[in-house]
């Protein structure tokens, strides 16, 4: 931490210096007058204590040149008793804390610098978190795909954070990376300085959700409100995110409905009513459209919540990732446990691929982490690639494919169990330069 002392008073420059460099972690730089030391701002101190009293500037003055230079350096005012006045005016207008000269300035200057320390480094702190959750989200780098469903969602994404106030709805089996995309659009949006707050609605019983959601107000024992604030007003400027949306039931529903149409929400228990400003993201694993058919979820509810509906495909719609996802897992995994890099061999590939993944990307990356801990030699190997699930036979004709991938699929399913090309040729009946013609440039 770097201090700018501004002192003209020897007496003080002395206990002002000895104090501060009895911290090893501060720079201490001496001025003993208001020119001197205004030369030298430009090298941006954290903290300057200033004299009231200098030879050459009024304290105020060089007070306000330091806040229209930078107003973050925090400025500690030292002054004699007749200049409290002056001082409590500083405090006002954003000094960070004043200190008379007497015999307790060495006490209190040191109190100040180790606040000062503590908050520089919870600063510190924080903006290291903000950076890391900017990075894992960052909407350029956070969702791996190329294919053709994963680029429509993408795209969808795109447009969800560049219009902050429309809601969006996600839809998509469990794991296929619904919360990822709604941290996505709160992150890479302009509400990210603001709060992302979720809830799932299963995990609730019905009777709690409202007041989970909205905040209670209730009278307590002594005659005194207790008040508990919901996640929506928590979520206030920023994105409340509900899982399985499709459990609400209709009170809550009508208590929703009210907020999105007139930006007012009232607690329940509560009288008053008071403004919230939130982007809802919803997520199901239902198509809500048939409860409205149903009757068992408010048309005008689904219109507002749906904004920009996102359809999330399952892992086994999209082949094509499958793989591109098992290589940053795994990067990410080894990277994340301090262990060396390891690739996934090609037979351990191919058994991926012919696998339908219930439990979509959350499984696979399950599976890959499992595979990394389990390999040897730094290789993962298809006896490291352990399914969790029975659905390991597949079921070719769910999957969409081109002519030339299904064609693929069964000429790789033959040379893993008939191992050579030419008992391949031979079961299929088709000639050997047709096998190489269609794993042209992949590894056999
Ligand atoms: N396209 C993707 N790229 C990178 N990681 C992904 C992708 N899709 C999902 N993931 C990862 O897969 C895991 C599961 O995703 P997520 O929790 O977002 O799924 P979900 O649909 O919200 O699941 P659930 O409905 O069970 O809550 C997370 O670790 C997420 O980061």
């Amino acid at each position: 931490m770097k201090v700018f002392v501004v002192e003209d008073d020897p007496l003080f420059r002395k206990i002002i210096e000895r104090t501060l460099k009895s911290n090893e972690d501060v720079e201490v730089v001496m001025f003993s007058n208001g020119s001197d030391f205004l030369r030298q701002l430009a090298d941006l101190p954290d903290v300057v204590t200033l004299d009231l009293g200098l030879p050459d500037f009024s304290g105020e003055d060089v007070f306000n040149q330091i806040v229209r230079f930078n107003p973050n350096i925090r400025v500690i005012i030292i002054s004699g008793k007749d200049d409290i006045r002056t001082a409590v005016e500083l405090l006002k207008q954003g000094a960070y804390d004043y200190i008379t000269k007497d015999e307790s300035t060495r006490g209190r200057l040191q109190k100040a610098i180790d606040n000062i320390f503590s908050q520089l480094n919870l600063q510190k702190e924080l903006s290291f978190f903000k950076n890391q959750v900017a990075q894992k989200y960052d909407y350029q780098h956070a969702i791996i795909g190329e294919s053709k469903a994963i680029k429509e969602v993408s795209a969808l994404v795109d447009k969800a954070l560049k219009i902050p106030n429309i809601n969006v709805s996600i839809r998509g089996e469990a794991g296929t990376g619904k919360e990822l995309m709604a941290k996505i659009i709160h992150y890479n949006s302009n509400r990210r300085e603001r709060p992302f707050v979720s809830l799932n609605l299963t995990t609730l019983p019905p009777d709690m959700i409202e007041g989970e959601l909205f905040g209670y107000e209730q009278a307590g024992i002594n005659g005194n409100v207790v008040m508990r604030p919901g996640k929506i007003e928590e979520a206030n400027e920023g994105t409340i995110y509900l899982e399985e949306i499709q459990e609400m039931g209709e009170e809550v529903q009508l208590r929703l409905l009210n907020l999105l149409q007139h930006g007012f929400m009232q607690r329940v228990g509560g009288t008053k009513k008071f403004q919230v400003n939130v982007r809802v993201i919803s997520a199901s694993c239902v198509d809500l459209s048939e409860m409205v058919r149903e009757q068992t979820f408010r048309e005008d509810l689904y219109f507002r919540l749906m904004g920009l509906p996102v359809v999330l495909p399952s892992l086994k719609e999209r082949q094509k990732d499958i793989l591109l996802l098992a290589d940053y897992f795994l990067k990410q995994f080894c990277h994340q446990n301090g262990i060396s890099e390891r690739e996934i061999a090609s037979k351990a590939r191919r058994k991926l691929l012919s696998y339908s993944f219930p439990g979509n990307v959350r499984e696979l990356k399950a599976i890959i982490e499992l595979a990394a801990v389990l390999s040897n030699n730094g290789k993962i190997e298809e006896e490291d690639i352990v399914f969790n699930s029975v659905n390991e036979v597949p079921d070719i004709l769910t999957e969409e494919m081109t002519l030339r991938e299904y064609n693929e699929k069964i000429i790789r399913y033959y040379l893993d169990k008939y191992g050579n090309v030419m008992k391949v040729a031979e079961k299929l009946e088709i000639g050997k330069s047709t096998i190489y013609n269609l794993l042209k440039d992949k590894e056999l």
